[in-house]
């Protein structure tokens, strides 16, 4: 249970805050997360890490020399925005480039993904690296869609180590990518964890049982166990690590591996102790020689009751860069020769761009949509708990609390382009850009897609006619299978926004007014999220958990729904439009 918290919605900002202030000699704050207090050689690659809060020390504890040179931190378990990833990379660069690596969850891998673009345009050469080490979350022939547990580290480790030591982004992104191939985790848990201002966890184990398989936002696991003893939650953990040897390792036997029995939030240092003591001898009956091993909290789930084991099979290339120096708030090793503290300047201010002129007419359809988006912020308030509860079934729980965060940041930027006197074009991409950037996480960049694209088919001139609204739908649903992946039938809001936007693009064409096709197109949404409940989730976080979803609608896709039809009324008188 997490207990001694403010207002929850700003738990995470208030960790930073108090994170930064405790540690002033290892990171400062910077807008989208921190960096390293202490100067970084001139062009030298900058390795920035991230993710959602509420695994600390992953990801902000991980900075400092040695370790990472910046992390964009995010809301509770949703990863940081585009937007925050590139502004930290930015304060974190000294000219060598960037290596973006995190944990390979969806909305880790949009925002990250876009951000590398984004600063690639600029002239910041990126690169990305999603963590892949957790061996439950997907098959070794998908090992691409498996999640990263305690494994970031190892890696984080490898990359940043191999900055410091010289070399040059594509040599720094291929170590990174070695470390990941020979980095395996599995874990198990014995209750779930509760988020800030929730009054119940998102998973339970039953009194005498163990969840095997978890992940590190509290989705449950993939199977579970009776509860073992601490040398049989050992044998669980080796036998199944060294169950799946990587490429190029035929056998445990005369390997070196970086070991890490990991805690994750509520498993007592001793209770960790024990388990390792078993481990360690499990190992050396294998013949693996552990390198420097790591038993403590070093990726957690708030006060999740699990425990995973992480090994990285060395090479003769991995092994200094695992045992090289570091001096991070949360991860200290050897000595590092210390850099210089950089003083701080003045707070940069952001400047407000001034709004593009736009037509009278244009002007008056983004008072509808204002008007729309505060419909739609109130309906998500309304419906956020079971939005939530709903996720919670084979996902992280987060869905309602993400789009509450992306909807708010989305009305507000709405209103003050309002009064800035802003067309429709402009208002919803400054809408687009709040949601993605307050929420973060998988829905936030899909919803600034969707915002983005039908601001760009309504433009800041002129009256919006019925096919443009729904050309720019259309262009949303594909804007969102382009930047996600998914197709129909995946279980997520793809089977809602596809059918939606057909359905609109099909009246509108027959000539029927914006209000009517609308109210048709809504009631095809509805039924089309309903038939999400027979669906078999292939992508998201529910993806590992396909069965325990079946007979439960998409939350993603229940949600749009639901809006759709919440913003009918807004848009009926004002837009009998054809
Ligand atoms: N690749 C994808 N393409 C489209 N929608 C997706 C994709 N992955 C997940 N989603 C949608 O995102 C929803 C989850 O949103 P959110 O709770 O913000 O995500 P998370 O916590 O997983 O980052 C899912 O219910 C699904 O509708
Ligand atoms: O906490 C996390 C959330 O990831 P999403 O994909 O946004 O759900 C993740 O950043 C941990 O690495």
């Amino acid at each position: 249970m997490t207990r001694l918290f403010n207002d929850p919605a700003a738990f995470a900002d208030e960790a930073l805050e108090g994170f930064v202030a405790a540690h002033p000699h290892r990171v400062r704050q910077v807008p989208g997360g921190v960096v390293r207090a202490t100067r970084t050689a001139p062009g030298q690659v900058a390795v920035v890490v991230g993710g959602g809060s509420g695994h600390y020390p992953a990801f902000s504890g991980l900075v400092g020399q040695g370790l990472a040179h910046g992390a964009a931190v995010g809301n509770v378990f949703a990863s940081p925005s585009a937007h925050q990833v590139r502004q930290v990379a930015k304060a974190a660069q000294t000219g060598g480039g960037v290596l973006l690596a995190y944990g390979n969850y969806a909305g880790d891998v949009l925002h990250f993904g876009q951000a590398a673009e984004q600063l690639t345009a600029e002239g910041i050469p990126a690169r990305t690296l999603g963590v892949t080490d957790d061996i439950s979350s997907a098959s070794a022939a998908e090992a691409h869609k498996r999640r990263g547990v305690a494994g970031d580290l190892v890696v984080f480790k490898a990359a940043a180590a191999a900055a410091e030591a010289g070399h040059d982004l594509a040599e720094v992104t291929r170590i990174a990518e070695l470390a990941n191939a020979r980095t395996r985790s599995f874990g198990v848990a014995f209750s779930g964890c509760t988020l800030p201002g929730a009054d119940h966890p998102l998973f339970t184990v039953p009194e005498d049982r163990m969840a095997v398989g978890l992940g590190i936002h509290g989705e449950p696991g993939m199977g579970e166990q009776p509860v073992p003893s601490a040398d049989e939650a050992a044998e669980l953990l080796v036998s199944t690590v060294l169950g799946e040897l990587p490429e190029g390792v035929d056998s445990p036997r005369g390997q070196r591996a970086a070991v890490i029995l990991n805690g994750l939030g509520s498993v007592k240092y001793e209770e960790l102790f024990v388990v390792y003591r078993r481990v360690a001898q499990l190992l050396h009956e294998a013949g693996v020689e552990a390198v420097d091993p790591e038993v403590g909290e070093l990726v957690t789930s708030f006060d999740m009751a699990g425990v995973s084991l992480t090994l990285c099979w060395l090479t003769d290339e991995l092994e200094p860069l695992w045992t090289a120096p570091a001096d991070a708030p949360a991860y200290r090793k050897g000595t590092v020769e210390a850099a210089d503290l950089i003083s701080e300047g003045p707070a940069e201010q952001a400047v407000e761009e001034p709004v593009p002129a736009a037509t009278e007419e244009s002007r008056a359809a983004a008072r509808t949509v204002l008007a729309a988006l505060r419909t739609l912020k109130s309906t998500v308030d309304t419906h956020a708990d079971e939005l939530g509860r709903i996720d919670a079934v084979a996902g992280d729980g987060d869905h309602g609390i993400g789009m509450q965060r992306g909807s708010t940041g989305a009305y507000e930027a709405a209103v003050r382009a309002e009064q800035l006197g802003a067309g429709a074009e402009t208002l919803l991409h400054r809408a687009a850009d709040a949601w993605a950037d307050k929420a973060g996480g998988t829905s936030g960049a899909l919803w600034g897609v969707i915002l983005r694209a039908i601001g760009t088919a309504l433009g800041d001139t002129g009256r919006p006619t019925a096919p443009v609204v729904a050309a720019g739908v259309a262009e949303a649903a594909a804007g969102v299978m382009r930047l996600g992946g998914a197709e129909v039938g995946d279980k997520t809001m793809v089977d809602v926004l596809v059918p939606f936007a057909g359905a609109l693009t099909t009246a509108t064409a027959d000539g029927q007014p914006l209000s009517i096709a609308w109210d048709t197109a809504a009631s095809t949404a509805a039924a089309a999220a309903a038939a999400t409940a027979d669906l078999l989730p292939r992508m998201g976080r529910a993806r590992p958990h396909a069965e325990k979803s079946l007979g439960t609608p998409d939350a993603g896709a229940h949600s749009l729904a639901l809006i759709v039809r919440a913003v009918h009324p807004v848009l009926a008188p004002t837009l009998e439009i054809r």
